[in-house]
């Protein structure tokens, strides 16, 4: 089924979101407008701005903030002509009043994450965002982690609390083509019409753009991209190459091929630090399926005792490591220097 009307799917840029963990949380209200001013300008219909790991994500363990959240997303707010500005926010490092403030501060759409298995610590708030007005999304974060099936029961927790499009969130790039599709397709067939479907790919394996349109062949209305890769790990799904696949497929996005493409390179590219590279690093984080968020976490603890940051994932991995448990990859990296 379309999206709407006009459009096959929705995209949601998230390079103002996921990008925070490649820049490190130093996002400037500056940086916000010049981008959100680039993306609404090519149509881009949601685009999303928060802290790296969300509402209240600035803080020791995870980075903290150059610019608090609640301010970046007035500014986007400020900037945008069309498109919505969603925020993201996992429980327990957000709080209910963040949602609430975000709300006061113009978002419109609240997106709430939580690892694969543990919809119900989500429930309060769609509840208390749907109160709020406010349209709602899940991210079931690290899917590869768990089949088909047990992601559609998550998925039906979701939606019963009220949540209007549940993602299969790939979020260590680990996803490799049909488990995309099968994933998208089994919570399609568990929540029918009462929610609708997205993805959120990562480049780890460099498969981002395939693996969302096997997500769109099998029913998902809602797509994540950012802009030039700008997200963790080797990025997310480069919104500009999926929007010139999609109109090359006819599917329809509403998104401005050619403008797209220059926000990426003259808007989002000069705010990046660097390139999210599919190098040794990023590579490793797909193959051994572990959180992509990790990425600069492991960079500077391997840096700090001397040990490979290659390593250090490896063994995240190993231990199926899930976010939340960044202080570990310390520990990690402890065991490897007094080996
Ligand atoms: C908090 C994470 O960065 C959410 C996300 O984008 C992912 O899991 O991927
Ligand atoms: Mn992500």
């Amino acid at each position: 089924m379309p999206y709407s009307d006009d459009l096959d799917i929705r995209i949601t840029d998230s390079s103002l979101r996921d990008g925070s963990h490649a820049k490190r949380h130093r996002f400037t209200a500056d940086h916000v407008r010049t981008v959100v001013a680039a993306l609404d300008g090519a149509g881009v219909p949601v685009i999303e701005v928060t802290h790296g790991d969300g509402l209240g994500g600035s803080s020791f363990n995870y980075g903290f903030s150059h610019t608090p959240e609640q301010e970046l997303i007035k500014a986007a707010v400020e900037t945008a002509t069309q498109a919505k500005i969603a925020f993201l926010m996992l429980p327990g490092l957000g709080v209910q009043d963040d949602i609430r403030q975000a709300a006061d501060n113009g978002a419109r759409i609240c997106r709430i994450a939580t690892h694969c298995t543990e919809a119900d610590i989500a429930v309060q708030h769609f509840g208390l965002a749907r109160d709020l007005g406010l349209e709602t999304v899940g991210f079931l974060m690290m899917s590869h982690s768990r089949p088909p099936e047990e992601l559609a029961k998550q998925a039906r927790i979701m939606a019963d609390a009220g949540c209007q499009c549940v993602y299969v969130v790939d979020s260590a790039g680990a996803l490799v083509m049909e488990e995309t599709g099968d994933r998208i397709a089994a919570l399609v067939t568990e929540l029918g019409s009462d929610a609708q479907v997205g993805f959120h790919g990562h480049e780890n394996l460099g498969l981002g753009v395939a693996n969302s349109v096997l997500a769109v062949r099998a029913g998902a209305q809602q797509i994540d991209g950012s802009a030039r890769r700008f997200g963790a790990g080797a990025g997310n799904t480069p919104v500009e190459a999926f929007v010139a696949v999609a109109e090359r497929l006819g599917i329809r996005t509403g998104v401005d091929t050619a403008k797209i493409i220059d926000a990426a390179e003259d808007a989002v590219r000069p705010v990046m630090d660097d390139e999210c590279l599919l190098d040794r690093m990023s590579l490793t984080m797909g193959y051994a399926g572990v959180y992509s968020s990790f990425l600069k976490h492991a960079d500077r603890q391997a840096r700090r005792y001397g040990v490979s940051g290659a390593e250090i994932l490896v063994e995240a991995g190993r231990r199926n490591l899930v976010g939340g448990q960044e202080d570990q990859l310390i520990d990690i990296a402890v065991a490897l220097a007094e080996k």
